[in-house]
Protein backbone atom coordinates (compact mmCIF):
# COMPACT_ATOMS: atom_id res chain seq x y z
CA UNK A 1 0.00 0.00 0.00
CA UNK A 2 1.30 3.43 -1.14
CA UNK A 3 1.22 6.30 1.36
CA UNK A 4 1.34 10.37 1.20
CA UNK A 5 4.98 9.73 2.26
CA UNK A 6 6.18 7.27 -0.43
CA UNK A 7 6.55 10.42 -2.99
CA UNK A 8 8.86 13.41 -2.72
CA UNK A 9 6.37 15.74 -4.88
CA UNK A 10 2.18 15.38 -5.22
CA UNK A 11 0.38 17.51 -7.72
CA UNK A 12 -2.99 17.79 -7.68
CA UNK A 13 -4.72 19.62 -10.57
CA UNK A 14 -2.42 21.93 -11.02
CA UNK A 15 -3.42 24.64 -14.04
CA UNK A 16 -1.84 27.74 -14.40
CA UNK A 17 -2.45 30.58 -17.40
CA UNK A 18 -0.12 33.33 -18.41
CA UNK A 19 -2.18 36.49 -20.06
CA UNK A 20 -3.92 34.18 -22.03
CA UNK A 21 -1.48 31.38 -22.12
CA UNK A 22 -2.76 27.87 -20.95
CA UNK A 23 0.75 26.86 -19.25
CA UNK A 24 -0.31 24.08 -17.34
CA UNK A 25 -3.58 22.16 -17.85
CA UNK A 26 -5.34 20.11 -14.92
CA UNK A 27 -1.66 18.26 -13.95
CA UNK A 28 -1.32 15.58 -11.75
CA UNK A 29 1.65 13.75 -10.76
CA UNK A 30 3.30 11.96 -8.30
CA UNK A 31 7.17 11.55 -8.31
CA UNK A 32 7.96 8.61 -5.76
CA UNK A 33 11.06 8.96 -3.64
CA UNK A 34 14.38 7.37 -4.70
CA UNK A 35 13.21 7.74 -8.34
CA UNK A 36 15.15 9.44 -10.78
CA UNK A 37 11.91 11.07 -12.45
CA UNK A 38 12.37 12.52 -16.00
CA UNK A 39 10.12 15.21 -17.59
CA UNK A 40 9.73 15.58 -20.94
CA UNK A 41 8.35 17.95 -23.88
CA UNK A 42 8.85 19.96 -26.30
CA UNK A 43 9.99 23.93 -26.05
CA UNK A 44 6.56 25.74 -24.54
CA UNK A 45 5.38 22.19 -23.38
CA UNK A 46 5.12 23.50 -19.66
CA UNK A 47 7.80 21.98 -17.90
CA UNK A 48 9.74 24.89 -16.19
CA UNK A 49 6.05 25.97 -15.13
CA UNK A 50 5.88 22.93 -13.21
CA UNK A 51 9.19 23.32 -11.85
CA UNK A 52 8.35 26.93 -10.91
CA UNK A 53 5.77 25.09 -9.00
CA UNK A 54 7.93 22.95 -7.61
CA UNK A 55 10.42 24.83 -5.98
CA UNK A 56 7.99 27.55 -4.41
CA UNK A 57 8.77 30.55 -7.08
CA UNK A 58 5.26 29.96 -8.41
CA UNK A 59 2.49 29.37 -6.27
CA UNK A 60 -0.72 26.80 -6.89
CA UNK A 61 -3.63 29.47 -7.69
CA UNK A 62 -5.43 26.36 -9.06
CA UNK A 63 -4.58 23.06 -7.36
CA UNK A 64 -1.87 22.00 -5.17
CA UNK A 65 1.65 21.21 -4.57
CA UNK A 66 3.20 19.02 -1.90
CA UNK A 67 7.02 18.90 -2.21
CA UNK A 68 8.55 16.99 0.63
CA UNK A 69 5.33 17.08 2.49
CA UNK A 70 4.97 20.37 2.56
CA UNK A 71 3.76 23.54 0.72
CA UNK A 72 6.51 24.86 -0.88
CA UNK A 73 5.39 28.64 -0.87
CA UNK A 74 5.28 28.03 2.89
CA UNK A 75 8.48 28.39 4.84
CA UNK A 76 10.14 28.05 1.26
CA UNK A 77 13.60 28.46 3.36
CA UNK A 78 12.93 25.31 5.07
CA UNK A 79 12.10 23.50 2.01
CA UNK A 80 14.79 24.95 -0.27
CA UNK A 81 17.18 24.14 2.46
CA UNK A 82 16.22 20.22 1.30
CA UNK A 83 16.47 20.84 -2.75
CA UNK A 84 19.11 21.32 -4.87
CA UNK A 85 18.19 23.17 -8.20
CA UNK A 86 20.05 23.67 -11.00
CA UNK A 87 18.79 25.41 -14.42
CA UNK A 88 19.48 25.89 -17.79
CA UNK A 89 20.40 29.78 -17.25
CA UNK A 90 24.00 30.83 -17.02
CA UNK A 91 23.00 32.52 -13.67
CA UNK A 92 26.14 32.17 -11.12
CA UNK A 93 27.26 35.61 -9.86
CA UNK A 94 30.55 35.69 -12.22
CA UNK A 95 32.61 37.88 -9.84
CA UNK A 96 32.89 35.12 -7.32
CA UNK A 97 35.79 32.50 -7.01
CA UNK A 98 34.74 28.70 -6.88
CA UNK A 99 35.42 29.12 -2.88
CA UNK A 100 33.21 32.31 -2.78
CA UNK A 101 30.28 30.25 -3.66
CA UNK A 102 30.98 27.30 -1.66
CA UNK A 103 31.52 29.58 1.18
CA UNK A 104 28.14 31.17 0.59
CA UNK A 105 26.13 27.76 0.15
CA UNK A 106 27.77 26.76 3.36
CA UNK A 107 25.95 29.43 5.04
CA UNK A 108 22.71 28.77 2.97
CA UNK A 109 22.59 24.47 3.65
CA UNK A 110 22.84 23.22 6.82
CA UNK A 111 23.89 19.59 5.52
CA UNK A 112 26.52 21.16 3.24
CA UNK A 113 30.14 18.99 2.87
CA UNK A 114 32.86 20.88 2.26
CA UNK A 115 34.50 17.34 1.55
CA UNK A 116 31.60 16.45 -1.10
CA UNK A 117 32.18 19.44 -2.56
CA UNK A 118 35.98 19.24 -2.99
CA UNK A 119 35.83 15.93 -4.48
CA UNK A 120 33.51 17.13 -6.89
CA UNK A 121 35.59 19.87 -7.69
CA UNK A 122 38.09 17.19 -8.43
CA UNK A 123 36.11 15.47 -10.31
CA UNK A 124 34.94 18.28 -12.81
CA UNK A 125 39.09 19.43 -12.62
CA UNK A 126 37.99 22.65 -11.50
CA UNK A 127 40.25 25.10 -8.94
CA UNK A 128 38.52 26.45 -6.28
CA UNK A 129 40.08 29.80 -6.77
CA UNK A 130 38.90 29.87 -9.86
CA UNK A 131 36.65 33.10 -10.95
CA UNK A 132 33.74 31.90 -12.74
CA UNK A 133 34.06 34.65 -15.26
CA UNK A 134 37.48 32.83 -16.15
CA UNK A 135 35.33 29.32 -16.54
CA UNK A 136 33.88 28.18 -20.01
CA UNK A 137 30.42 27.44 -19.84
CA UNK A 138 30.37 24.41 -19.65
CA UNK A 139 33.04 24.80 -16.67
CA UNK A 140 30.25 27.29 -14.64
CA UNK A 141 27.42 24.66 -15.37
CA UNK A 142 29.71 22.04 -13.89
CA UNK A 143 29.77 24.81 -10.53
CA UNK A 144 26.34 24.91 -11.02
CA UNK A 145 26.09 21.37 -10.64
CA UNK A 146 28.48 21.05 -7.17
CA UNK A 147 26.29 23.96 -5.84
CA UNK A 148 23.11 21.76 -6.50
CA UNK A 149 24.71 18.39 -5.13
CA UNK A 150 27.27 19.22 -2.19
CA UNK A 151 24.55 19.77 0.71
CA UNK A 152 23.52 16.12 -0.55
CA UNK A 153 19.53 17.17 -1.29
CA UNK A 154 16.09 15.15 -0.33
CA UNK A 155 15.53 16.36 -3.52
CA UNK A 156 17.74 17.31 -6.90
CA UNK A 157 15.79 19.30 -9.72
CA UNK A 158 17.58 19.77 -12.69
CA UNK A 159 15.88 21.87 -15.30
CA UNK A 160 17.12 21.28 -18.50
CA UNK A 161 20.84 21.20 -16.83
CA UNK A 162 22.69 19.41 -20.19
CA UNK A 163 22.52 22.99 -22.31
CA UNK A 164 26.02 23.89 -20.98
CA UNK A 165 27.84 20.69 -21.02
CA UNK A 166 29.79 19.53 -23.80
CA UNK A 167 29.14 15.69 -24.54
CA UNK A 168 30.96 13.75 -23.03
CA UNK A 169 30.54 15.85 -19.80
CA UNK A 170 26.43 15.29 -20.67
CA UNK A 171 26.87 11.52 -20.77
CA UNK A 172 29.67 11.38 -17.82
CA UNK A 173 28.74 13.58 -15.20
CA UNK A 174 25.15 13.77 -15.74
CA UNK A 175 24.62 10.21 -15.13
CA UNK A 176 27.03 9.95 -12.36
CA UNK A 177 25.83 12.45 -10.54
CA UNK A 178 21.88 10.99 -10.80
CA UNK A 179 22.61 7.87 -10.47
CA UNK A 180 24.71 8.53 -7.00
CA UNK A 181 22.00 10.62 -5.54
CA UNK A 182 19.05 7.92 -6.71
CA UNK A 183 21.36 5.08 -5.40
CA UNK A 184 21.07 6.86 -1.46
CA UNK A 185 17.51 6.85 -1.81
CA UNK A 186 17.13 10.51 -2.90
CA UNK A 187 14.89 11.90 -5.96
CA UNK A 188 15.86 13.31 -9.06
CA UNK A 189 14.11 15.33 -11.20
CA UNK A 190 15.38 15.91 -14.52
CA UNK A 191 13.82 17.94 -16.84
CA UNK A 192 15.50 17.70 -20.44
CA UNK A 193 15.20 17.84 -24.53
CA UNK A 194 17.86 14.92 -24.58
CA UNK A 195 15.83 11.87 -24.57
CA UNK A 196 18.98 9.48 -25.17
CA UNK A 197 19.57 10.98 -21.44
CA UNK A 198 16.18 10.66 -19.92
CA UNK A 199 16.26 6.99 -21.41
CA UNK A 200 19.44 6.23 -19.84
CA UNK A 201 19.24 7.67 -16.29
CA UNK A 202 15.33 7.85 -15.76
CA UNK A 203 13.47 4.77 -14.19
CA UNK A 204 10.54 7.33 -14.70
CA UNK A 205 8.96 9.54 -17.19
CA UNK A 206 6.16 11.84 -17.50
CA UNK A 207 5.40 13.99 -20.69
CA UNK A 208 3.79 17.01 -21.12
CA UNK A 209 2.89 18.65 -23.85
CA UNK A 210 0.78 22.12 -24.44
CA UNK A 211 0.45 21.96 -20.67
CA UNK A 212 -1.44 18.80 -20.54
CA UNK A 213 0.22 15.66 -19.14
CA UNK A 214 0.10 13.10 -21.50
CA UNK A 215 1.61 10.10 -19.54
CA UNK A 216 3.28 8.94 -16.79
CA UNK A 217 5.06 5.54 -17.27
CA UNK A 218 8.05 3.83 -15.74
CA UNK A 219 10.37 3.82 -18.13
CA UNK A 220 11.31 -0.21 -17.88
CA UNK A 221 7.74 -1.00 -19.01
CA UNK A 222 7.56 1.57 -22.04
CA UNK A 223 9.17 -0.75 -24.49
CA UNK A 224 6.94 -3.77 -23.31
CA UNK A 225 3.51 -1.31 -23.46
CA UNK A 226 4.12 0.37 -26.79
CA UNK A 227 4.98 -1.78 -30.03
CA UNK A 228 5.74 -0.06 -33.53
CA UNK A 229 4.41 -1.98 -35.94
CA UNK A 230 5.35 -1.40 -39.67
CA UNK A 231 3.32 -1.93 -42.67
CA UNK A 232 4.26 -2.34 -46.17
CA UNK A 233 1.50 -1.47 -49.61
CA UNK A 234 1.85 -2.16 -53.28
CA UNK A 235 0.28 0.91 -53.79
CA UNK A 236 2.37 4.55 -52.21
CA UNK A 237 0.00 6.66 -50.05
CA UNK A 238 1.03 9.71 -48.34
CA UNK A 239 -0.73 8.35 -44.89
CA UNK A 240 -0.42 5.53 -42.46
CA UNK A 241 -3.21 2.96 -42.66
CA UNK A 242 -5.82 3.36 -40.67
CA UNK A 243 -5.57 0.61 -37.51
CA UNK A 244 -7.61 1.04 -34.46
CA UNK A 245 -6.32 1.92 -31.13
CA UNK A 246 -3.12 3.24 -33.31
CA UNK A 247 -1.12 6.73 -33.53
CA UNK A 248 1.87 8.21 -34.47
CA UNK A 249 2.05 7.05 -37.84
CA UNK A 250 5.07 8.19 -39.46
CA UNK A 251 6.45 6.57 -42.86
CA UNK A 252 6.49 7.72 -46.42
CA UNK A 253 5.14 5.84 -49.93
CA UNK A 254 4.88 2.07 -49.30
CA UNK A 255 6.19 1.46 -46.02
CA UNK A 256 4.70 3.49 -42.34
CA UNK A 257 4.84 2.63 -39.16
CA UNK A 258 2.32 3.27 -36.48
CA UNK A 259 2.48 2.40 -32.32
CA UNK A 260 -0.02 0.30 -30.62
CA UNK A 261 -0.72 0.61 -26.99
CA UNK A 262 -1.17 -2.97 -25.42
CA UNK A 263 -3.34 -1.37 -22.76
CA UNK A 264 -5.98 0.25 -25.57
CA UNK A 265 -8.77 -2.14 -26.13
CA UNK A 266 -8.67 -1.08 -29.48
CA UNK A 267 -5.92 -2.66 -30.06
CA UNK A 268 -5.08 -5.16 -28.55
CA UNK A 269 -4.52 -7.73 -31.07
CA UNK A 270 -2.27 -6.96 -33.81
CA UNK A 271 -3.22 -6.52 -37.18
CA UNK A 272 -1.06 -8.58 -39.96
CA UNK A 273 -2.83 -7.45 -43.01
CA UNK A 274 -5.84 -4.59 -43.61
CA UNK A 275 -7.18 -2.96 -46.07
CA UNK A 276 -7.26 0.95 -45.34
CA UNK A 277 -8.19 3.81 -47.76
CA UNK A 278 -8.15 1.71 -50.99
CA UNK A 279 -4.63 -0.65 -50.81
CA UNK A 280 -3.99 -3.57 -48.38
CA UNK A 281 -1.33 -3.09 -45.98
CA UNK A 282 0.86 -6.15 -44.64
CA UNK A 283 2.38 -6.46 -41.24
CA UNK A 284 6.14 -6.47 -42.37
CA UNK A 285 7.66 -6.23 -38.85
CA UNK A 286 7.04 -5.50 -34.89
CA UNK A 287 9.33 -4.14 -31.94
CA UNK A 288 8.86 -2.76 -29.29
CA UNK A 289 8.83 1.18 -29.06
CA UNK A 290 12.08 2.96 -28.46
CA UNK A 291 11.41 6.29 -25.88
CA UNK A 292 12.10 8.59 -29.00
CA UNK A 293 9.74 7.12 -31.60
CA UNK A 294 7.19 6.88 -28.06
CA UNK A 295 7.78 10.58 -27.82
CA UNK A 296 7.32 11.16 -31.10
CA UNK A 297 4.48 9.49 -31.37
CA UNK A 298 2.79 11.33 -28.60
CA UNK A 299 3.81 14.61 -29.65
CA UNK A 300 2.90 14.45 -33.22
CA UNK A 301 -0.14 16.50 -33.99
CA UNK A 302 -2.53 14.72 -36.45
CA UNK A 303 -3.11 14.97 -40.49
CA UNK A 304 -5.55 15.95 -41.78
CA UNK A 305 -6.90 12.52 -42.26
CA UNK A 306 -5.58 11.11 -39.38
CA UNK A 307 -7.64 13.79 -38.24
CA UNK A 308 -10.81 12.72 -39.45
CA UNK A 309 -10.04 8.94 -38.51
CA UNK A 310 -9.60 10.52 -34.64
CA UNK A 311 -12.93 11.98 -35.10
CA UNK A 312 -14.45 8.42 -35.52
CA UNK A 313 -12.77 7.07 -32.20
CA UNK A 314 -9.53 6.29 -33.70
CA UNK A 315 -6.64 7.21 -31.47
CA UNK A 316 -4.09 8.96 -32.90
CA UNK A 317 -2.19 11.74 -30.19
N1 LIG B 1 6.22 34.42 -17.08
C1 LIG B 1 5.56 34.11 -18.20
N2 LIG B 1 4.79 35.00 -18.83
C2 LIG B 1 4.11 34.67 -19.95
N3 LIG B 1 4.12 33.45 -20.52
C3 LIG B 1 4.86 32.50 -19.92
C4 LIG B 1 5.62 32.77 -18.74
N4 LIG B 1 6.26 31.64 -18.38
C5 LIG B 1 5.92 30.71 -19.30
N5 LIG B 1 5.09 31.23 -20.21
C6 LIG B 1 4.48 30.50 -21.35
O1 LIG B 1 3.97 29.28 -20.83
C7 LIG B 1 4.21 28.21 -21.74
C8 LIG B 1 5.04 27.13 -21.06
O2 LIG B 1 6.36 27.64 -20.87
P1 LIG B 1 7.49 26.82 -20.11
O3 LIG B 1 8.69 27.71 -20.01
O4 LIG B 1 6.94 26.26 -18.85
O5 LIG B 1 7.76 25.64 -21.14
P2 LIG B 1 9.01 24.64 -21.19
O6 LIG B 1 8.43 23.29 -21.45
O7 LIG B 1 9.86 24.77 -19.98
O8 LIG B 1 9.77 25.15 -22.47
P3 LIG B 1 11.36 25.11 -22.82
O9 LIG B 1 11.68 23.67 -23.03
O10 LIG B 1 11.45 25.90 -24.07
O11 LIG B 1 12.10 25.72 -21.69
C9 LIG B 1 4.89 28.83 -22.96
O12 LIG B 1 3.88 29.12 -23.90
C10 LIG B 1 5.50 30.09 -22.40
O13 LIG B 1 5.62 31.07 -23.40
Amino acid sequence: MTSADDFAVRIESLSRAFRGTQALIDVSLQIPRGSVFGLVGLNGAGKTTLIQHVIGSLKALHGSVNVLGQDPTVHPEKLLARIGYMTEEDSLPKWMRISDLTSFCRTVYPTWSDSYARELCDMFGLSTTAKLKSLSKGGRARVALLAAIAHRPELLILDEPSSGLDPIARADILEAIIRTVADEGRTVLFSSHLLEEIDRVCDHIALIHDGVLLESIPAATLPERYTECFYRTETPSSRPPEIPGSFGGTGDASEWSVLMDSENEASASTTTSIESHGSRWELVRQEPATVHRWFAGRVRRPSAAAASTQAEGIQHV
